[in-house]
Formats: C-alpha cells, structure tokens, sequence
C-alpha cells in the first residue's frame, strides 16, 4: 500500500483518473470471470478511493458511479439469478450509496488534514510562517544555496516600544498593529521570500537567494512602508532591523537567526529606529543607520 500511494504522489491528475478507470475495469472483469458468490466489493473501492483523494470529490463521484454502473454489468453478465428484476438495481443503488459516502468521508478527511497541516506551520496571530515552518524554510534555502553556491539574507525586525500600544490603546490594538505590519512585510517581499513571526513583536524575513545590496534595498524599502503605515495609524513604533547576508550557511539555522538577532540588538543599543547590514558567518563587517542619524 504505501508503495502504491508514494506511486501516486508523483503522478498527474490525467493519469490517475486514467489508471482508476483502468483498474475499475479490470475489477469488474474478474467480478464477472469469479462469478456472483464470490464478493468484490472492497476491490471497487480501492479506485474510488485513490481518484478521490488524489484527484478531488467530484472525480471521485464520478468513480463511484462508473464502479456502481461496472458492477452491476459484472453481475447482470455473470447471470446472477435474482428473484425480482429490481433487486439487482436496488443493489446497485446501495453500493453507489456506499461508495458516495466513502467519496464525501475522504474528502472532508483530506480538507481537515489540510487545515491542520496550514495551522501547524502559520502564526495564528498575523497569518504569516510560524518559528517552525520558517526554520524548515532556511533548512531548504541552506541545501540550495550549498548546492548551488548562491547567497540568501536574513532581516531580523523587532518592533520599537511596542509594549506601549499594549498599554496606552489595549491588547487588541497591539493585535492589529502585529497584524498590519506582518501584512505589509508579506505584500512587500516576494512570494519567495519568507516571513515568519518567531512571537511577541519579532518577526523574521527569509530573503531567497538574495545578495546584500538587493536585501539591502529591499529592507530600507519595507522599513518606509511599515515606518509609513505606523505615523498614518497614529501609532508611536518603530523598527530595529538586523539584515546579515550569507554567501555560504552557517552551521544551523539557529546560529544564523542568532547573528541576525544580535545584530538587530546592536540598532536597539545605538538608539534604535534603524537598520544593521552585515556579511555572515563569520559577522564581518555592519553598518548602523537610524532615523536619528544622518545615513
Ligand atoms: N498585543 C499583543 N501583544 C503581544 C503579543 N505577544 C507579545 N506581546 C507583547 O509585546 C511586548 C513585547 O515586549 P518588548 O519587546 O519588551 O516591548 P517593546 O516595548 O517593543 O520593547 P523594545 O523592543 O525594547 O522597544 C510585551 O509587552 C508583550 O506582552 C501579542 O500577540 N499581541
């Protein structure tokens, strides 16, 4: 079974409806070739099965009335003696019941599991990556950029006097204020790019093979969108930001989210409000630009 289902994850939609159909076929013929006393009912499920969960509900309602339709030709053609002609087309009818509630069960498992595997890597909060899916994000981007040698950045936000808005306009300001600026890091970065909140009011963005002056630029361009959004709002925060560019990754992704994290603390020491650019692994060289001092 799970050399089957590894089979299937690999394969286009045409060809597993292709193969389903198949398969139906050639189960109906040995359902004719058996004869009626022997049951295979559990056969045609195995189709129906597989095109709906690999193909989609409809496909599968599809599958389950041809198999419905397929076994009732086996047992027509199999000369099964039946009391009443109705009987072998309420059976019919009982079997596509079967096999349609079979479909609509898989479905709502797989839209479920879904949902699941969205919560267990999305912040809650601010619907941006959580901790876990942005370290197996950098994981990837670590593999690809050894094989590749390509670079990739690292900006590490964290949000200045947050706590004020918590106190002077509430908790559920607070929410809003995270909530808006993890929407415009996401509409500000590419769909590559990955933006995960590690919680509280830091967030992380994972810039794929991006070198240090485009992440350079594209930081100092989120930076005024965010520093915008906040003066509009009425909301006294801003931003201290640590960008480290890695030609090669460093040993994990800990150590890099460290050295991004470190750098961002060296903006929070100068003043904050500002931004830190720096080569990773070993951190060799920064630059700290505030708002308060000339760039
Ligand atoms: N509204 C809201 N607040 C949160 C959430 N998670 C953490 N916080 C608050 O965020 C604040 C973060 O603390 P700090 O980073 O020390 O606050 P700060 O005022 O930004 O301090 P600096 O970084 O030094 O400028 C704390 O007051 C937490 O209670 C959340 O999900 N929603």
């Amino acid at each position: 079974m799970k050399v089957l289902l590894a089979f299937m994850d690999r394969r286009s939609k045409a060809f597993i409806v292709l193969f389903c159909g198949t398969l139906g076929i050639v189960i109906a013929l040995v359902d004719v070739a058996t004869g009626p006393e022997i049951s295979s009912a559990i056969f045609y499920a195995l189709p129906i099965s597989l095109c709906a969960w690999y193909v989609g509900r409809w496909p599968g309602v599809f599958m389950a009335v041809a198999s419905a339709v397929l076994w009732y030709s086996a047992d027509i053609s199999a000369g099964a003696p039946y009391s009443h002609g109705a009987i072998p087309v309420w059976n019919a009818l009982t079997r596509l019941g079967f096999f349609l509630i079979l479909v609509f069960l898989l479905s709502a498992f797989q839209n479920r599991l879904k949902d699941e595997q969205k919560r267990a890597v999305t912040d809650p909060l601010t619907a941006v990556a959580n901790s876990r899916a942005f370290y197996e994000a950098a994981e990837q981007e670590f593999v690809r950029s050894r094989r590749y040698h390509h670079p990739f950045s690292i900006a590490f936000i964290d949000l200045d006097n947050f706590k004020h808005i918590n106190d002077a306009f509430g908790h559920a300001a607070g929410d809003v204020l995270l909530q808006r600026a993890a929407w415009i890091m996401r509409d500000q970065t590419r769909g590559t790019d990955v933006v995960a909140r590690l919680g509280g009011d830091e967030f992380v963005i994972l810039f794929i093979e991006t070198g240090a002056e485009a992440a350079r630029q594209a930081v100092s361009d989120l930076r005024e969108k965010l520093l915008a959004a906040m003066k509009e709002a009425g909301w006294p925060v801003t931003f201290s930001i640590g960008v480290l560019t890695y030609q090669s990754p460093p040993t994990d992704v800990r150590e890099m989210v460290n050295q991004a994290d470190q750098l961002m603390y060296t903006v929070k020491k100068s003043g904050k409000d500002g931004c830190a650019h720096a080569l990773g692994t070993p951190v060799e060289t920064h630059a700290v630009t505030n708002s308060h001092t000339p760039a």
